[in-house]
Parts: C-alpha cells; sequence; structure tokens
C-alpha cells in the first residue's frame, strides 16, 4: 500500500521513516523540491529509536518523495487510481487556502486523509475543502525531534489514536480495503495505534494538556518539568486550567476529576521537553496558539462565557512572535 506524508518536518519523518522501515510504500510530500531531492536521494536518517540496541547506527529508511505542488499538478493529469492513504503532518499555522487548493488537487474522493495537528479547527477547515475525502483525526504522543532535512530523532516512545472525524465522510464507514491496508502498515512498523469512534475525548484530553502548558512554558520560558514548581507558573496552571476544563465541560466534554493530576503527569514524564511553543517561539516561527488558546476563547464565546485567562494567553504569545 502507498502512503503519502504530508510535511517533512518531525512527525512527518517520524511516521514516514517508521511506516517504510515496516515495509510501507512511504512518498514524503514536501514544500520545498530541495527537501523532497534529498529524501530521494539518501531517504530518511532515524535515531533514537526504543527498540535499537545501544550504540547500533541509525536506522535508513527509503521513500520517495515529490514537492507536494508537483504531486498535486501529476495527480490532476493521472488517470483512473484506487483510493490512497494520506497523513497531513504540517503545523496548524500551515493550513491555509494555498496548501487547502494543494490538497484538492492532490486527493480524490474516496482517498482517506489522517490529520495529526495539536488544537482543533482544522477539521472543520479541511472537511470545507474536501467533502468527499474520508477525514480522520488523530492524537499522537510519540515524541519526534527534526534534526535535519533528511534525519529525525525518535524522542519518547508514545501512541496514535485515531478515529473517523466528526461529520466527515469517513463517519459510519465499515472497514474496506484503505483502511485495512493503513491499520496493517502501523502493525508492521511496530506502531502502537489505536482506532475508535470516540477520538474527540482524546481531542479534547490533548487540548487542555496544551492549553495549560504550551503557552505559560512559552511565555516563561521553562522546560516542561518546571513549570508546576514555578511560583507563578504553578498558579497560572490551575487557573489556566480550570477556565479552558470548564469552557470544554461545556462544549461537552465529559470529564472524569483527574484532569489536573494527568497535567502534573505529562509535566513529570516530559519534564525535559521544550515544549512545541517554545521552541517555535525561540526558532521565531509563527506558534499554533490560534489553534489551541485563540480556539477555546472562540468556543468560550460561542457559549456566553468569559475567558479572560486564554485570551491573555493568546494574546501575550502573539507578542512573542
Ligand atoms: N513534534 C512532535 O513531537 C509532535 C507534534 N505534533 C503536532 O504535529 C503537527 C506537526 O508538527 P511537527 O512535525 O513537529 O512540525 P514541523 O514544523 O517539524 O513540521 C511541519 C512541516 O510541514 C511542512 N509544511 C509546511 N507547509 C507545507 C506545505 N504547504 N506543503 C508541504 N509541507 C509543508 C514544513 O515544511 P518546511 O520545513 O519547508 O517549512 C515542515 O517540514 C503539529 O500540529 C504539532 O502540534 C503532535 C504531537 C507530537
Ligand atoms: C504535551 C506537550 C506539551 C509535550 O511537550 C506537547 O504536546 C507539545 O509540546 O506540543
Amino acid at each position: 500500500m502507498r502512503i503519502d506524508l504530508i510535511g517533512g518536518g518531525a512527525v512527518g519523518l517520524l511516521y514516514g521513516s517508521r511506516l517504510a522501515l515496516g515495509g510501507a510504500q512511504v512518498r514524503m510530500l514536501t514544500r520545498g523540491r530541495e527537501q523532497a531531492g534529498l529524501l530521494a536521494r539518501e531517504g530518511i536518517r532515524l535515531t533514537g529509536r526504543a527498540d535499537a540496541a545501544e550504540g547500533a547506527p541509525a536506522a535508513v529508511a527509503e521513500v520517495e518523495a515529490l514537492s507536494l505542488a508537483d504531486a498535486a499538478a501529476a495527480e490532476a493529469a493521472a488517470g483512473g487510481r484506487a483510493g490512497r492513504w494520506h497523513v497531513l503532518a504540517v503545523k496548524q499555522t500551515a493550513i491555509g487556502p494555498e496548501l487547502l487548493e494543494l490538497l484538492a488537487a492532490l486527493l480524490r474522493p474516496g482517498d482517506g486523509l489522517l490529520c495529526l495537528q495539536n488544537g482543533i479547527g482544522h477539521l472543520e477547515r479541511l472537511a470545507k475543502a474536501l467533502p468527499e475525502v474520508r477525514l480522520y483525526a488523530g492524537v499522537t504522543s510519540e515524541g519526534a525531534l527534526r534534526a535535519g532535512a533528511r534525519e529525525v530523532v525518535h524522542t519518547g516512545e508514545g501512541e496514535l489514536h485515531y478515529g473517523p472525524a466528526p461529520g466527515s465522510a469517513a463517519a459510519g464507514l465499515a472497514e474496506d480495503a484503505l483502511l485495512g491496508g493503513w491499520r496493517q502498515a502501523l502493525r508492521q512498523a511496530g506502531i502502537a495505534a489505536f482506532l475508535s469512534n470516540d477520538v474527540e475525548d482524546r481531542i479534547c484530553r490533548k487540548l487542555l494538556l496544551n492549553a495549560v502548558i504550551n503557552p505559560l512554558t512559552a511565555l516563561l520560558d521553562l522546560p516542561n518539568g518546571r513549570l508546576p514548581e514555578h511560583p507563578q507558573g504553578g498558579r497560572l496552571m490551575k487557573a489556566l486550567h480550570a477556565e479552558s476544563l470548564a469552557i470544554l465541560v461545556r462544549s461537552g466534554f465529559a470529564a472524569t476529576g483527574e484532569e489536573w493530576e494527568r497535567l502534573l503527569d505529562v509535566c513529570r514524564r516530559t519534564a525535559a521537553n521544550t515544549s512545541s511553543m517554545l521552541a517555535d517561539v525561540r526558532a521565531g516561527r509563527p506558534t499554533e496558539i490560534d489553534s489551541i488558546n485563540g480556539e477555546l476563547a472562540r468556543l468560550a464565546a460561542r457559549h456566553g462565557m468569559p475567558a479572560p485567562l486564554n485570551e491573555a494567553a493568546a494574546a501575550l504569545v502573539h507578542a512573542l512572535e
């Protein structure tokens, strides 16, 4: 089965290399032609795998590669073909009119598109632009760091939870050859993955973690593990968590009462991590704040609830960009 990985960043290179090493035919679709040429010639270099022996050489995964624009142009001229599986591994900030147009040219009705973004709001935009595509939402807890145009470090073993995006053409479909082929590729690659019909709950839980850890670590310039013990950081964490949880509960999220403990646990387990938002701020890149705290503030407004902390977090992080 051929799988298109859209985006040659940390997550795209991690999943692309693992799937290819497991035997899948992987095609990396990158933004630039230069990276595509490099990947096609030299493959993806994967290090940090938990299952690799100490001192083992890096694994090199052979992949096909093209720029997304070239692949989209070629697709328009191609004849009939069977349904194809795609994984979208770009940041939320990249999902704008230009990318949506390229995806509309690349994907055909009945194709599958699994979206791995943190935050919310993208699935609605994608469903509107690609109404006949089977959209799946994924939440991954794998840790990945891009160390070069063809190099990725697997920084933390995690799991993928995914399922049909609510209201998309994928909802309610029985397993068929396309989904079966994808599940087999995951199994062969040894990727822990779980398909569920309740992926919204996972998305909300991840959103709650990102809404607290990401802006506060970015604003205070702290690794995740230092946040709870920081005098102001710890207090802000509690307040931002309470406000964000209340917004999600008003929107239908079923809280279990263990959310605060889970937040502290993630800070402990990722203690040495630079959060993705802090990494973006340090590198001078746009952050995903609009799709995290910005979306929570918009959700609150729809329910007539105040969200002063989410609004402030979004404004302050924007000021750092
Ligand atoms: N890193 C991690 O451990 C985790 C990340 N996530 C989420 O996964 C998503 C991706 O994150 P991550 O991989 O870290 O991000 P990166 O910034 O490392 O990678 C994003 C990639 O998307 C590419 N891109 C941007 N625009 C386009 C385009 N038009 N066509 C093709 N490619 C494009 C970028 O290309 P270029 O380099 O040329 O700009 C870049 O290579 C985010 O939403 C993040 O929150 C979720 C869990 C863990
Ligand atoms: C869970 C957390 C905060 C881990 O760093 C993350 O997802 C991120 O950095 O975006």
